[in-house]
């Protein structure tokens, strides 16, 4: 079957070859995924059945993480057979100084490690005594120190939406749940905001996020440095957050903190030490000073912050080789003790009432399919596209100026021989302004937007097909505007063919080709890993389509192992589009017997005489569908995937 689909792909025009290999592409992997999920569904069964709903005792055994350096092919050992538990009802702080493994660990415990030859995870994970080490077996929200959120929703919305695409039955109640709980009421009909638009506090942001994660009514939190960037008042708020979630609603909550004060170190349940990647302490706060001193050797002054001073104690210090080796002597003491005489935990004193109390926060259904997720999607998004008025005035304001200066430099243009390089010159510019303008603002915008779907499809909020068919028709009427209002001003004052037909067919060569460039934005920024990276690709790949827009080079003149990127050029198909519908049936004042004296003259010296509007369109819609496809496919493929933790050898 795939070899006779094959082999009709192959034989088909390009218009439908490549978006069919893509759409191929695309089944197969579906096919092949739900194939595993139907294996690991029988396989994971038992492991689901460890989160009841009414918490989660986890237990981890000697896990590990080494990673290979890519140049030298040295391994290092971030974390070092470390093991420990985190009970329901408990708060457990993660700490220890910088580049200790705190948010390694984290990760491996929440299956957050990404997937990485270079990276070996071993260990044993269990959840109520039954193994987890797939990252199965319980419910989990896992809230990372970078917020990743739409900026111009409010904070109600983003509750709402993350509420309906969990398939919340009774989402209003959901919401103000959460509002609520989270110290959200008094900002929900807050835009979020960002570095651009000012939104809500950095600490309602992290209980947003937070939020946001608790709509799957998960059983264990994880949250990497929740305090970080937050002010003393701020941090504190979300810490009480954390802490009262595990108090009254039963979670099990982990959380990585640097140099918490006091009054946030009174809210710790138990303390998980790291020193170099090695568990120095793990045991209930309340302890730590005791357990310190009698067993460790370290006397704690009373006046100080414990936490604190437990962290300057498992700090190497590198001022010179003799306190480097004194400090290293010194953690070696108390890893060992900790490995020999560890603390005793404390009694298991709140476990009874977590049913009762879980249940509150256990408001999610059946989560919803496509038909679901597009409208909410799509909601989404236009409020995103439609509400971020200060970029929307920018990008307007930018293309009337280039209309502005374009119009004023080629005004009013006459029939003579100069006007009709003139006229080529202001079409090239025009079609290569369309496109840019375009990729950038989709290079610069999608990249950011692709960490916070990253995230919701890593906890499989929705699948990349609603999200991505949502968004490209929430910007089209946005994306269309620009080139639509460029095309207003430049037209006129130019003195373009001057009929109300070829008006509109300029306009409509101009704004499908700024979706075609946006769609290569789209498709580079899926495979780049940051804005900066997108931002050098992209034009270095639209300076390759200008030169082979049909202007600098005649296309006839094109080297035959070129042909294929004066094919994909977009330029030069909105370039051919706009010259054909410009020229054709244009006369031109002529002096001299080699004069050209019609606008076909015009379109045969450039290679056009066959093309017409139409034909550049349909190639310019071939470019784009091809770019969509490839995208839908590059963000399936490049989905986030994490290592699964491997028994430790014997
Ligand atoms: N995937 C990785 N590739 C290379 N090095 C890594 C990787 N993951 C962790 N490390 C290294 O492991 C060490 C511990 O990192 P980790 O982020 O867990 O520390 P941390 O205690 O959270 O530090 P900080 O408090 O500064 O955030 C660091 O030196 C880090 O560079």
């Amino acid at each position: 079957m795939d070899l006779v689909l094959g082999v009709a792909l192959w034989a088909s025009p390009p218009c439908v070859k490549f978006p069919g290999l893509v759409v191929a592409a695309l089944a197969r992997r579906r096919l092949g995924a739900a194939r595993r999920r139907r294996d690991g569904r029988a396989a994971s069964s038992a492991a689901t059945s460890a989160d009841d709903g009414v918490g989660v005792d986890l237990t981890w055994r000697e896990v590990s993480m080494t990673v290979r350096n890519g140049r030298t092919g040295m391994t290092r050992r971030v974390l070092d057979a470390c093991s420990g538990s985190a009970r329901a009802g408990r708060l457990v702080a993660v700490m220890g100084p910088s580049g200790a493994g705190k948010s390694s660990l984290l990760n491996a415990l929440a299956g957050q490690v990404p997937e990485s030859a270079r990276v070996m995870l071993t260990g044993v994970l269990r959840a109520n005594g039954a193994d987890a080490g797939d990252g199965s077996g319980f419910r989990k929200a896992y809230v990372q120190q970078e917020d990743a959120l739409y900026s111009m929703l409010t904070v109600r919305e983003t509750l709402e939406t993350a509420a309906k695409l969990g398939g919340s039955k009774d989402v209003k109640r959901t919401t103000e749940t959460l509002l609520n709980d989270l110290g959200l009421a008094a900002c929900a009909d807050t835009r979020v905001g960002d570095a651009k638009t000012r939104g809500v506090s950095g600490g309602e942001k992290k209980r947003l996020a937070l939020g946001v994660q608790l709509v799957g009514a998960p059983s264990v939190i994880f949250a990497d440095e929740p305090t970080s960037g937050l002010d003393s008042f701020q941090a504190e708020k979300v810490m009480k957050t954390l802490s009262k979630l595990a108090k009254e609603h039963g979670k099990t909550v982990v959380c990585s903190i640097h140099q918490p004060r006091s009054s946030i170190v009174d809210l710790f349940d138990d303390l998980y030490l790291l020193a170099d990647g090695r568990c120095a302490y793990f045991g209930p706060m309340s302890s730590a000073r005791d357990w310190f001193e009698k067993s460790a050797d370290v006397t704690i002054p009373n006046d100080v912050n414990v936490a604190e001073y437990l962290i300057d104690i498992v700090s190497i210090d590198a001022t010179s080789a003799e306190t480097t080796a004194e400090t290293s002597k010194r953690i070696d003491r108390i890893v060992k003790a900790m490995a020999s005489n560890p603390p005793a935990l404390a009694e298991d004193d709140v476990s009874k009432g977590l049913s009762t109390a879980s249940d509150a926060l256990a408001l999610t259904g059946k989560r919803v399919g496509f038909w679901g997720q597009f409208p909410l999607l799509l909601k989404r998004s236009w409020r995103q596209v439609t509400r971020d008025k200060a970029t929307n005035k920018v990008r307007l304001l930018t293309s009337l100026n280039s209309a502005m200066v374009f119009g004023s430099i080629f005004w009013k243009m006459k029939l003579t021989q100069t006007a009709i390089q003139d006229r080529m010159g202001l079409l090239q510019v025009s079609a290569i302004n369309a496109a840019m303008s375009a990729l950038m603002k989709t290079l610069t915008s999608f990249t950011k937007e692709k960490v916070i779907v990253n995230r919701e499809r890593a906890s499989k909020a929705y699948g990349v097909l609603p999200y991505f068919t949502s968004k490209l028709v929430a910007e089209l009427p946005v994306g269309a505007f620009f080139p639509l209002a460029f095309g207003a001003c430049v037209y006129p004052m130019a003195g373009l063919h001057p009929t109300l037909g070829h008006f509109a067919r300029f306009c409509t060569i101009l704004t499908v080709e700024s979706f075609s460039s946006s769609a290569l934005g789209l498709a580079i920024s899926s495979i780049a890993p940051s804005t900066e990276a997108a931002v050098a690709m992209g034009p270095a790949v639209m300076v390759l389509f200008i030169v082979f827009g049909g202007y600098y080079v005649n296309q006839d003149n094109v080297p035959i192992y070129f042909k294929w990127l004066n094919k994909c050029s977009l330029i030069k198909w909105a370039f051919q589009g706009l010259c054909v519908n410009e020229f054709q049936g244009l006369k031109f004042e002529t002096k001299r017997p080699f004069d050209q004296k019609t606008g076909e003259d015009v379109l045969e010296r450039l290679s056009f005489q066959d093309a017409t509007p139409l034909s550049s369109l349909r190639q310019q819609g071939n470019i784009l569908s091809f770019l969509y496809l490839l995208t839908l496919y590059l963000l399936d493929t490049n989905a986030p995937k994490f290592a699964v933790m491997q028994p430790p050898s014997v």
